[in-house]
């Protein structure tokens, strides 16, 4: 039996890290196979994790929960047959529902030869507030379904900070455990034994159920709500009669909002060679200024004119550039709402 874990996590929330100290710390040895499902056009290379000598399946054309409901179950069973993995990995995209993804993997664990094990959400400390507060519809639902929450980021936060991020987390999930301590301090056991975490309910209903791993009724997720809709990413309208379902096991009524519908991804590639200088100034201005719109993300690997190839990583309020070997050609994402993509391509001369 393959075992599937969930990493969510909204956008920038440090799930590939946490996926990367996963494969190394944690699940070392283990035959693994990660699936990742992105919001957005062009798929950062993600080289780290060739390296590693892990098997990566993407799945960028539209999202696990609904309208790929079938694709899913094929690319999983093919998974399991090709490579007969110990575990898959599977990273949502950022605005993708917890519960839809989970429920996705239930339905088709029988036929798949799969069991669902962990459910992981990694969330930036620091941004808990704002996110609830202005993404709330997207970003609660992660937190909600959680068997355990990863805290990123909590090295630069103070204990106050900490105390006050946690205590929003508890409210809308009591049971899941909460690794606040940096990962960096952490070794590989003691973020196996919070991974291995079970609430006391969810442990008095394995037993009853002698099941290899989770229970599977309806509605025994904490704050899971029947009407429920997902956000793949896609307007149901388009696919689905009024009322009809999509697949993924919720009724799609008015008034909820797809991701798509909230959020941009704008995404290219480019061959324009960049001043490390320029770079900095137009990350420093998307970081903490409203000049190309609210930008939640953005990534890319670029030329520097210099020759040097430069990595760049952004979510709100911070950013980092890296050197990086060089790749086939330059690639630039900016996720966000209210994106002014025309000055993005206007910094970019794309
Ligand atoms: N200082 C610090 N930086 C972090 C931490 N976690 C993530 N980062 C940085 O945050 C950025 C985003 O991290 P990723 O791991 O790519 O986040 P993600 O959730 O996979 O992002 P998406 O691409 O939106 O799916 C990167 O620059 C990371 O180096 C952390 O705990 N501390």
């Amino acid at each position: 039996m393959t075992k599937v874990d969930i990493v969510s996590g909204f956008l920038g929330a440090g799930k590939t890290t946490f996926i990367k100290q996963l494969l190394s710390d944690v699940y070392q040895g283990e035959k693994i196979v990660l699936i990742e499902n992105e919001f957005g056009e062009i798929g950062i290379d993600r080289g780290f994790l060739k390296d590693a000598g892990v098997e990566i399946t993407e799945m960028n054309s539209g999202c696990i929960c609904c309208t790929l409901v079938g694709d899913f179950s094929t690319a999983l069973r093919k998974v399991v047959d090709e490579y007969h993995p110990d575990r898959i990995l599977i990273e949502p995209s950022g605005v993708g529902k917890l519960s839809d993804v989970a429920k996705a993997v239930r339905d088709v664990e029988k036929h798949c030869g799969v069991c669902l094990n962990g459910q992981i959400t990694v969330a930036d400390g620091k941004k808990v507030k704002i996110y609830m507060k202005n993404f709330g519809e997207f970003y609660n639902n992660q937190i909600e379904h959680a068997s355990v929450i990863v805290l990123s980021r909590t090295q630069s936060m103070t204990e106050e900070k900490l105390k006050e991020a946690v205590a929003m987390i508890r409210e809308k999930n009591p049971d899941a455990s909460v690794i606040t301590t940096p990962w960096d301090k952490l070794d590989g056991e003691v973020i196996r034994k919070a991974l291995e975490h079970r609430s006391v309910a969810d442990q008095l209903l394995e037993e009853e159920e002698h099941h290899c791993c989770h229970h599977h009724e309806e509605g025994h997720d904490h704050g899971h709500h029947h009407d429920e809709h997902c956000s793949c990413g896609h307007h149901h309208e388009e696919h689905h009669h009024h009322g009809e379902e999509c697949g993924c096991g919720h009724h799609h009524h008015e008034g909820h909002h797809h991701a798509d519908e909230v959020f941009t991804s704008w995404g290219t590639e480019t061959v324009e060679k960049y001043e490390k200088a320029e770079l900095e100034n137009w990350l420093e201005e998307m970081a903490d200024e409203n000049k190309y719109g609210t930008v939640l993300r953005a990534k890319g690997i670029v030329e520097g004119t210099d020759g040097q190839w430069l990595e760049f990583d952004l979510v709100p309020g911070e950013y980092e550039i890296r050197n990086a070997r060089p790749d086939y050609t330059g690639k630039v994402c900016v996720i966000g709402t209210d994106l002014k993509t025309d000055e993005i391509k206007g910094f970019l001369r794309v």
